[in-house]
């Protein structure tokens, strides 16, 4: 099956010089939910706008269910729905206004019973007659969520949908896109919260710098994510690993006076009762033993310094 947005190699020069998209390339299924993931100023938003027709690309293409967002831009925008990092609403419109209104942009017919169902959905019906500037931020940004699908998109660009939103709405946000997705909406958001991704992502992208680092189901990267270290102290420090430990993952540290195993915390064995045994039978006298397990935001951390790293190498 064809992709729903198509992105390649696409590129953003702002004016004045920035380079903030270096070649994006970027497929997305039907039904799939993408969280972009990336220090501030990575290039999350610009990657959005451009594909939603708000910045134009300097080079390169995106397409939509087939409609080229330049050539075909009509068409493009029309399947999209943008929820924007910031609250635009106007302050004094009511908020079932602002569905029929975004509805009326696209040339869509009025239709009171899909306003309707959005409104309920997101727990918003009681507030329809509400004026903007009456509700709280979680609310406003439900408003915005409603908004972005009163045109009955297929694609849902959500940028940042949860800065600012307390756990428990969160939470709520986090089931509104799961429904989303099961009525075969494609739904692309960008968040610092790793956590968030976890719950909500079929693939996490990671973004630095303006280029993709890397695209990954969330599953293999938990599984990456699950790995923990049995660091092992030693009573006298080792030159090299002996031949009864060649079968483990293992590496010496702390200049021969550490030893460090790491395991997968989902494998059905974690081979430390085998490496104990080893250890004994190499005449490997311990001192102390530490587990520790990498969290999911130094993994994210450790993956764009080593890409700073990198970058700083080559130029
Ligand atoms: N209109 C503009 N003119 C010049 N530079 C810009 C413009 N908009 C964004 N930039 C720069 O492009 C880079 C990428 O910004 P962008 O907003 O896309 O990042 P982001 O990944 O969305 O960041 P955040 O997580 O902070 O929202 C930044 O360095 C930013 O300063």
């Amino acid at each position: 099956m064809a992709a729903i947005l198509q992105v390649r190699d696409l590129k953003k020069t702002y004016e004045g010089g920035f380079e903030a998209l270096k070649g994006i390339a970027l497929d997305i299924e039907t039904g799939e939910i993408i969280a972009l993931l990336g220090p501030n100023g990575a290039g999350k938003t610009t990657l959005i706008s451009t594909i939603c027709g708000i910045t134009e690309p300097t080079s390169g293409t995106a397409s939509v269910g087939g409609h080229d967002i330049q050539r075909d831009y009509r068409k493009a925008r029309a399947m999209i729905g943008l929820v924007p990092q910031e609250i635009n609403l106007e302050p004094f419109s009511m908020v079932e206004d602002n569905l029929h209104f975004s509805r009326g942009l696209f040339g869509k017919p009025r239709d009171e019973a899909l306003v309707e169902s959005i409104l309920k959905r997101l727990s918003l019906w009681d507030k329809r007659r509400a004026r903007v500037r009456e509700l709280s931020g979680g609310m406003k940004r439900r408003v915005l969520i409603a908004k972005a699908l009163a045109h009955e998109p297929r694609v849902l660009f959500l940028d940042e949908p949860t800065a600012g939103v307390d756990v428990g709405l969160r939470k709520d946000m986090w089931e509104t896109v799961a429904q989303l997705k099961s009525e075969g909406v494609t739904i692309i958001l960008t968040t610092h919260y790793i956590e968030e991704a976890e719950a909500m992502a079929d693939r996490v992208g990671v973004i630095r710098n303006g280029q993709i680092l890397m695209v990954e189901p969330t599953q293999d990267l938990m599984r990456r994510f699950g790995r923990k270290e049995l660091r092992i102290e030693l009573r006298e420090p080792l030159t090299s690993l002996p031949a009864e430990l060649a079968d483990y993952e293992i590496e010496l540290a702390d200049e021969g006076q550490t030893l460090v195993y790491s395991y997968d915390t989902h494998a059905d064995r974690t081979g430390i009762a085998g490496l104990m045994r080893s250890l004994n039978e190499a005449g490997i006298v311990l001192r102390d033993v530490q587990t520790r397990q990498s969290s999911l935001e130094e993994i994210f951390v450790d993956l764009v310094a080593d890409s700073r790293t990198q970058g700083e190498a080559k130029a």
